[in-house]
């Protein structure tokens, strides 16, 4: 049972590695988007939410690099964001989404040790090498994600990487059972990662630009999926991929516009859910709520 005592720990974790004031605490760099989901015509069967069944719902995203620096460079290997919020008379739905399966910590403990692991050191300006293996050898789920971004290059678009919960949620269908599953946004263009020539040319900043080119051609569009847990895949640690090979069709994401900084004032949070979607009881995704409400109020002071 961890004994960890509530967010703010976390926020002053993170707000240490760098972040600036008024900005977001992490995903710092971004822009906004707007478009709409129709959800799938069978969606009631494993989701019967009201909210869902309001038909083709409008969408406001914003789209992130990691961290909290907003002036970080768009080739940097790491984590990109989609979060989205769907509406419509019956409520808000938000998504909050990364661009790989996992999630860096399994409990906020370890994401806390983690983030004080990687602060830097107020005499040499550097995080201490010691200190981080230290932090490893005592929490390696934090190891996973590392690797996993160390193996391929940034995102070459928005648009050519899945977005994953990382987080699973439970879902009543129309027949009162609520199953877990984890949500997954398969771009449509397909996966496509930059190339090392690109790496090495391109500016610091060229996604939004490319995302406007991209748009020029026609919406971009995502398939979102929940992803069925196998027998084995845990429910409450984000850090740890599932095998569970079985989708259920959610339906489709269509962005037809960027929308400047019209989403800067927005605080998208990930238990922001419609009636019929709730929360595990993942202790991450439970310390989220708080932390991106104090961050919220943090950056409007
Ligand atoms: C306990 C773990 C986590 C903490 C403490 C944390 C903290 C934060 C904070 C403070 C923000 C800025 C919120 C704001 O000012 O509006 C943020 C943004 C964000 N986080 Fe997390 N986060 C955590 C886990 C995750 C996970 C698991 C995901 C995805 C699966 C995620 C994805 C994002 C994204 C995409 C944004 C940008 C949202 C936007 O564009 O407004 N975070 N996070």
């Amino acid at each position: 049972m961890s004994t960890f005592s509530g967010p703010p720990p976390l926020l002053d974790a993170l707000t240490r590695l760098g972040a600036r004031a008024g900005q977001r605490a992490s995903h710092a760099r971004g822009y906004c988007a707007v478009g709409h989901f129709a959800p799938h015509a069978d969606i009631a069967r494993f989701a019967a939410s009201p909210l869902l069944g309001d038909g083709p719902l409008p969408a406001t995203m914003r789209f992130s690099v990691g961290g909290g620096d907003p002036e970080a460079s768009e080739k940097t290997r790491n984590l990109r964001g989609m979060a989205l919020r769907l509406h419509s008379l019956h409520g808000a739905y938000d998504l909050v989404l990364v661009s790989e399966p996992i999630f860096f910590a399994a409990t906020p403990v370890s994401y806390l040790s983690y983030l004080e692991a990687h602060a830097p050191d107020p005499r040499t300006g550097a995080a201490d090498p010691q200190r981080i293996a230290a932090h490893q050898l005592r929490h390696p789920d934090t190891l996973r994600l590392p690797a996993l971004l160390a193996a391929h290059a940034a995102p070459a678009s928005y648009a050519t990487t899945p977005y994953y919960s990382t987080h699973a949620f439970l879902f009543t269908g129309a027949d009162g059972v609520a199953r877990p599953a984890r949500i997954v946004a398969e771009p449509a263009a397909g996966t496509c990662y930059l190339s090392a020539a690109q790496e090495r040319e391109l500016p610091h900043a060229f996604l939004e630009h490319e995302m406007d080119e991209r748009l020029l051609q026609g919406p971009i569009r995502f398939q979102l999926h929940a992803q069925l847990p196998a027998p084995a895949d845990p429910l409450d640690d984000p850090s740890m991929p599932w095998q569970g090979s079985a989708r259920v069709p959610l339906g489709v994401l269509l962005i037809s516009a960027l929308a400047d900084n019209s989403c800067d004032a927005m605080t998208f949070v990930p238990t922001r859910l419609p009636a019929g979607i709730t929360a595990t009881d993942d202790p991450m995704l439970r310390a989220r709520s708080g932390v991106y409400a104090s961050a919220s109020l943090a950056r409007r002071r």
